[in-house]
This record gives C-alpha cells, structure tokens and sequence, in this order.
C-alpha cells in the first residue's frame, strides 16, 4: 500500500474508535506522558492543538498550563511549507488558520527550542519512524531540533515504516501499555 492509503486507512481506524474507550486510553497516555515530563525535569514543550479524530491535547496543555510549564504549539506557513511553535497562553486565545487548525492568536514569543516536542503522526515503527499527515512540516522542523521528541499513539498505530531520507525518527514511543525507547531500538537494527 502507498503512503496515502495507509494515512487514510489509518485516519478510519482512528475514527473507528468507540469514545469512551478511546477516552480511557487518553488518560492513560496523558498521565504517562506527565510523569515522564516530571522524571525529566521538562520546563517547556511543544505540542499540536489536537483535531477531533487525534489523541486529544486538551486535557494535557490543561494541566501543564495549571503546573506552569511553559507550552507552544505549530502555526504553519502553507506557502514556504515551514513550521514554527508559538506561545500558548489560554484556550481562549486560539483561532483558526486557513486549513481549519486552531492555532494561538499571534504573538511575537515564538521558541523553536522548547525542551520537549510531542511529535504527531499516523503510523509508527518500533524504531521511531513515523507517516505523518503528509506536509512533511515535522521532518523538516525536526531536522533544526535537537531536544526531546516523543510521540504519543494507541497501539494499533505501530507498523511497518519504510523510512525515507529526510525522515528525523523520534526518540520515544509512548502507547497506552508501553513506553519504546526507540533511540535504543535503533541501535539494536544497525
Ligand atoms: N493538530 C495538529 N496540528 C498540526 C499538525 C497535526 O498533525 N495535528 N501538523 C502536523 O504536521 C501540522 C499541520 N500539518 C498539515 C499537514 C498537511 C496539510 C495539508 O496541506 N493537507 C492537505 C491535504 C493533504 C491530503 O492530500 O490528504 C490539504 O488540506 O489541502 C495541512 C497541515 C501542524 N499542526
Ligand atoms: N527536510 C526536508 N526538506 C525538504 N523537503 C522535505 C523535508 N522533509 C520532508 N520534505 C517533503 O515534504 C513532503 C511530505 O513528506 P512526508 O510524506 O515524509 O511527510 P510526513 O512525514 O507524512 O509529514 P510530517 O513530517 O509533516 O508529519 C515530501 O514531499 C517530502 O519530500
């Protein structure tokens, strides 16, 4: 199968999804993802403002927001295909761009840097690599970054990925049963 059928077999299987099972599985995601952030000390982060068939954010910038972690979130720029992460201050400051994403109104406290950034995809492999939405907005942003990068995924997302080129894998995988550290995975398939 090519890259766009997977994205769009994947995106079924995700609205597919029965609510409250999806939404126990959340948590769980969501209070692994916060212990790892408190065992690693993590100060700031960025992450996406989640669409509604997307493991949902809200919850999590919620709490981080209360802890006082400093958070920022991907505005794009549809015409030179970059990326950068605002300032995310209150769910009351957010509007939508012109592909329909909520994004933070604008502000000039833009941090390319943050600790931390929780990267989204489609479909995973055991080593890292990633089908995204297809802007390749990440890879390109990722290959400037050099902190912690960490995805968040049901179990159902791990397959097989083939990686390409610009392809920049993430460092761990956090499942709802698991955490893969995919640095170390990596290492084993060389
Ligand atoms: N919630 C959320 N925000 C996010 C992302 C994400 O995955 N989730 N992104 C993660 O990268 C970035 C936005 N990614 C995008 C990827 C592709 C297109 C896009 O141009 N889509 C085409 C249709 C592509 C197709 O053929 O399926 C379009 O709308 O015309 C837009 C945004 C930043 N913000
Ligand atoms: N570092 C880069 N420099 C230039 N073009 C890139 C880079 N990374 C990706 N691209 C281009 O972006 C397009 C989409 O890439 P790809 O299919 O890998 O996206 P993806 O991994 O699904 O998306 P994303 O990285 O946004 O989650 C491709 O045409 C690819 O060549």
């Amino acid at each position: 199968m090519n890259k766009k059928a997977l994205r769009k077999e994947m995106m079924a299987t995700l609205s597919s999804m029965k609510p409250a099972d999806k939404q126990e599985r959340e948590e769980i995601l969501k209070s692994r993802l916060l212990d790892l952030i408190e065992s690693q000390g993590i100060q700031s982060l960025g992450i996406v403002l989640s669409m509604p068939h997307e493991m949902d954010t809200d919850g999590i910038i919620d709490h981080l927001t209360l802890q006082g972690k400093v958070i920022y979130t991907p505005v794009c720029n549809y015409e030179n295909k970059q990326m950068e992460f605002r300032r995310f201050t209150s769910f009351d400051k957010v509007t939508k761009d012109e592909k329909n994403l909520r994004i933070p109104e604008y502000t000039e406290d833009v941090n390319n840097h943050p600790e931390m950034i929780v990267v989204p995809g489609l479909i995973y492999s055991q080593d890292g690599y990633r089908i995204g939405y297809g802007g390749g907005y990440y890879d390109r942003f990722l290959s400037h970054y050099d902190g912690l990068k960490v995805s968040l995924l049901f179990e159902e997302q791990l397959g097989e990925v083939i990686p390409e080129n610009h392809d920049i894998p993430v460092d761990l995988l956090i499942t709802p049963e698991r955490t893969i550290d995919a640095e170390a995975e990596r290492k084993r398939n060389v």
